[in-house]
């Protein structure tokens, strides 16, 4: 299996080294090699931007090349055993030895042992590692390393390095994720990756970046990436999921009728079409929030970290919501293809163990939340104290005056109720919190008694903001489309704020003048729209353009022959090599015969 892996990996990353790492055609036909992960994503995913984005010029120019030539294999150890969460809590350290310039690396104990990073276990030989840096007896909390673990050559472990597999997991079962353990083990120097910070020979410690958090860069690479990896893999489960509908006939609603396609019932409809458009929107909040990232590196460029906050915040809502909705979403899927979307050849099984693991590394969804709310109520302690609000908090401005929102159901009122929504249980934050402190509380205790809200402001804080992108960005690019396919995508774009206003109709109530009968609009108007896009509902996944072999599996195919493909894959399965398995012999028989 994972020598199989490998092969299949090293033909799709020498595709990816010729056509670039950036070819998004590589990037994504890498799953027609895999059902789950290659054991190379963290070298590209994490190893690489790392030492672009954490490394010297210098620097640059000795691991670049080495690692875009595939010259050394790499991953990102960060995580430990007995931390995930809080870097600042990680126990590995690097102590700095002026008298030889190097640093020595030691896991002091077992939860100190890194723990969980992709391709660590067998595959790579190189590593990013964060230790807690030390140097003159003074500890600057975590930074980079950039080490070497196995002998090139042989890829045998160093002297001092203990590594290996962590074992099976929910799924990534081909990442070969890994621990790793150091004994006194030293490396240069120059190991150091000195963009942010340097370690001069004699040990003093020079901060370089102005912003304390610059070290944490790639996981804000990685959490935007992932917004656009979301929209993509959900895109492939209702492709599979809306094929299969379409081909399953099932039940009999009016007597003498033929078994109609499942895909004309409303509640598959119900299941379905919003992941059709929750794929739509987030490929273009990503699209949106990808140059939004860009600019803020352009502006630390120019040595500008002021709009550094609020991309923190805006990327770890939006990984923590959109992986979140598509874990749920895939599952949605699964449930709406019955007994053979729990088949492992339907590739859902697969499409949902990938989503549902987004949902936790690169940061925990509720931890990343938390991570938002705190920019909102600081955002909302600066309005009242009139300073300027970032662009997406705009709408707080709308809150001052406490006046309710009145509700009008257009699409662009829809949005506005959802910014009331979000103002609102800012607003019910900040208040708790300040109501716990008047009560006695410190500031740590009252923000975390008020975490649960916390989260659920921030929750409303990402939408509100997807609903607005996905609506703004719906209107300009279908501006030159045909009327036909405006149409459709205004459907799309329609339906996923009705089916939003609908669940989240108490929030609605609450801090608009959203009224029971405007409930009974909304819900008439969701349901007459799954009709509208019912006919087009297979021409738009067909427009995802997935080739088979990219969707793997036996109930999307685009020829439709899901009971022929099933019954192939089913007669693969070594079970079926022979018409009797010798435990028949071995066990059953014996036991049938009263000898067991
Ligand atoms: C073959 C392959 C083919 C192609 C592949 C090519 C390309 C693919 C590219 C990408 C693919 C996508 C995915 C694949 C890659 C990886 C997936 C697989 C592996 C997964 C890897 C991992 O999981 S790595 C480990 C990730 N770990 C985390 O995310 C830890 C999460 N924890 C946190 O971030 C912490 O909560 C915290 C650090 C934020 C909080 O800790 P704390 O120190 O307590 O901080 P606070 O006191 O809360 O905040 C302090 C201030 O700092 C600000 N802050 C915090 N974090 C950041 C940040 N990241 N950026 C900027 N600012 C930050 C925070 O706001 C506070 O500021 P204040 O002003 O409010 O004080
Ligand atoms: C498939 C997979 C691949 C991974 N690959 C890598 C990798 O390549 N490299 C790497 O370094 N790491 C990797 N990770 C590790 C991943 O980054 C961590 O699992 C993740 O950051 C969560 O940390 P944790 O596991 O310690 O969970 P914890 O932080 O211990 O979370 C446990 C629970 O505590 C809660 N919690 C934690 N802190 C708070 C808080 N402050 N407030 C409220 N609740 C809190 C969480 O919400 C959660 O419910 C991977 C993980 C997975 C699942």
């Amino acid at each position: 299996m994972y020598g199989q892996i490998v092969r299949d990996g090293l033909v799709n990353v020498t595709g990816i080294e010729d056509l670039g790492l950036t070819s998004p055609v590589l990037q994504r036909t890498s799953d027609a090699f895999f059902k789950e992960i290659s054991p190379f994503l963290l070298h590209f995913g994490m190893f690489v931007p790392t030492i672009i984005g954490q490394c010297t010029p210098e620097q640059q120019a000795k691991w670049l090349p080495l690692a875009m030539d595939l010259k050394i294999i790499g991953t990102y150890a960060q995580t430990e055993l007995g931390h995930g969460t809080f870097i600042r809590g990680l126990e590995t350290t690097a102590t700095y030895d002026a008298s030889t310039e190097q640093f020595i690396l030691k896991t002091p104990k077992l939860s100190s042992y890194k723990w969980w990073a992709g391709g660590l276990g067998k595959t790579a030989n190189h590593c990013i590692v964060l230790a807690q840096l030390y140097t003159k007896g003074v500890c600057h909390g975590p930074h980079p390393f950039i080490v070497q673990i196995r002998d090139t050559e042989t890829h045998m472990p160093l002297p001092g390095i203990k590594v290996g597999e962590i074992g099976p997991k929910l799924g990534f079962n081909t990442a070969d994720n890994g621990f790793l353990g150091f004994e006194d083990f030293r490396i240069p120097r120059e190991n150091l990756m000195m963009k942010n910070a340097q370690v001069t020979k004699d040990g003093t410690y020079v901060k370089v970046a102005r912003h304390g958090k610059l070290t944490y860069g790639t996981m804000v690479f990685v959490r935007v990436m992932l917004v656009s990896d979301m929209a993509y893999c959900l895109a492939k489960a209702v492709t599979i999921a809306v094929r299969y509908s379409a081909v399953r006939r099932q039940s009999q609603p009016k007597p003498d009728q033929p078994e109609p396609q499942v895909l004309d019932y409303l509640t598959q409809q119900h299941k379905l079409f919003i992941c059709i458009s929750t794929a739509h929107a987030m490929k273009l909040t990503s699209t949106w929030l990808w140059n939004t990232f860009t600019g803020v590196l352009a502006d630390m460029r120019d040595g500008n970290t002021d709009t550094l906050p609020e991309l923190h915040a805006l990327s770890s809502c939006l990984k923590a919501i959109s992986t979140s909705d598509t874990s749920a979403l895939i599952e949605q899927c699964r449930f709406a293809c019955g007994g053979h979307g729990y088949m492992y050849s339907s590739n859902l099984p697969a499409l949902y163990s990938f989503a549902t693991a987004t949902r936790t590394y690169e940061g925990d969804y509720t931890v990343l939340l938390l991570q938002t709310a705190r920019f909102l109520v600081k955002s909302w302690e600066q309005m009242d104290e009139g300073k300027p609000l970032t662009p997406t908090l705009a709408y707080l401005e709308q809150s001052r005056n406490g006046s309710q929102v009145s509700w009008d159901d257009s699409p662009e009122g829809i949005v506005r109720g959802f910014d009331a929504v979000a103002a609102g249980r800012i607003g019910a934050c900040v208040k708790s919190i300040r109501k716990h402190i008047n009560n006695g509380m410190d500031y740590e205790d009252a923000w975390q008694m008020t975490t649960v809200q916390l989260v659920g402001a921030a929750e409303a804080h990402c939408r509100a903001v997807i609903c607005r992108v996905y609506r703004d960005e719906t209107a300009r690019l279908t501006a030159g489309c045909s009327p036909g396919v405006k149409a459709v995508l205004d459907q799309l774009s329609t339906l996923y704020l009705l089916y939003w206003a609908l669940e989240r109709t108490g929030d609605l109530l609450r801090f608009s003048s959203l009224s029971e009968r405007d409930i009974e609009n909304l819900q008439a108007r969701y349901e007459a729209l799954l009709l509208k896009i019912r006919p087009n509902a297979v021409g738009l996944v067909d427009a995802f353009d997935f080739r088979d072999e990219v969707l793997m599996s036996t109930l999307g195919s685009y020829d439709g022959r899901v009971y022929e493909r099933l019954m192939e894959e089913a007669l693969k399965t070594p079970l079926n090599r022979e018409p009797v398995s010798d435990s028949f012999h071995k066990y059953i028989k014996p036991m049938m015969q009263g000898k067991l």
